[in-house]
């Protein structure tokens, strides 16, 4: 085993959380990051002047100096709690604790499939006004790798092909995946993202799951948010 893959093993932690202690994180920490996403899309945003600005520079770096007294190193990593619960809450995409996460809340079935509806704002644009490609790619990786862990079949990800059949808007969302066919160690989802005009990519995915993951539990390379 390579000292990366030792290393990232070591991110899967069994915390033994209990639920109460992992709700009152989630309301502690949830606004937060709110809060610090909202934040993305007013500074990008704003047109108040030069005072106004550095006067707002001052409290986030004050902020920032407050948060910093205790710090994880990070990454933050996959945890499970006593009862099993899982949080994968730095994720980029899912991640309760991460504000740069839109965050996607993808609900799923048993049988391998997902679905999401979110919004992406001002902060995700690529061509103007548009989505930026790669946060499509981010949201249909997400999304399918979701519907192959849900069936049981988790993996890391191995091939995302995606089709951009028309401009993807900024604004209210949707992305959905299901499960085509589990080759051995390999699970091949499709899925598409779509906005009010329809599909706007389409995915197919294949998810692996690694060979220091074989014959372990497999909830060793799953990361739901
Ligand atoms: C609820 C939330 C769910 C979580 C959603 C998560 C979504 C986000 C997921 C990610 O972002 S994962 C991060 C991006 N992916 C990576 O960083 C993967 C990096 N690559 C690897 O770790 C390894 O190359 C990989 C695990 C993909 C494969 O290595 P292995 O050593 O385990 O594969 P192996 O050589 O044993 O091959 C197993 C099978 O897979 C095939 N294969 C290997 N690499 C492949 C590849 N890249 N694409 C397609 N097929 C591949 C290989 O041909 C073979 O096919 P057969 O079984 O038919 O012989």
């Amino acid at each position: 085993m390579t000292d990366s893959i030792a290393r990232q093993q070591l991110l899967y932690v069994q915390d033994q959380a209990s639920d109460d202690e992992i709700a009152r994180q989630a309301e502690l920490y949830g606004p937060l990051t709110d809060s610090v996403r909202e934040l993305i899309e007013v500074a990008l945003l704003t047109e108040v002047d030069d005072p106004e600005v550095r006067a707002a520079l001052e409290h986030i770096e004050s902020a920032k100096r407050l948060l910093r007294q205790r710090i994880n190193p990070g990454p933050y990593g996959v945890r499970w709690g006593a009862s099993g619960q899982k949080r994968a809450w730095g994720n980029a995409a899912a991640g309760l604790r991460n504000a740069v996460a839109p965050p996607l809340i993808v609900e799923c079935d048993p049988d391998g499939r997902a679905r999401v509806d979110f919004h992406l704002g001002s902060a995700y644009e690529g061509p103007a006004g548009l989505t930026h490609g790669g946060v499509s790619a981010l949201v249909l990786d997400q999304v399918l790798g979701a519907a192959a862990e849900a069936a049981g079949a988790p993996g890391m990800t191995g091939t995302l092909t995606l089709r951009y059949r028309r401009p993807t808007p900024l604004g209210a969302l949707h992305a959905e995946a299901r499960i085509d066919r589990v080759e051995g160690v390999k699970t091949i989802v499709t899925g598409h993202l779509s906005g009010p005009d329809g599909v706007c990519v389409e995915a197919e995915g294949v998810f692996i799951l690694p060979r220091w993951a074989r014959g372990k539990d497999s909830a060793a390379v799953s990361d739901p948010a």
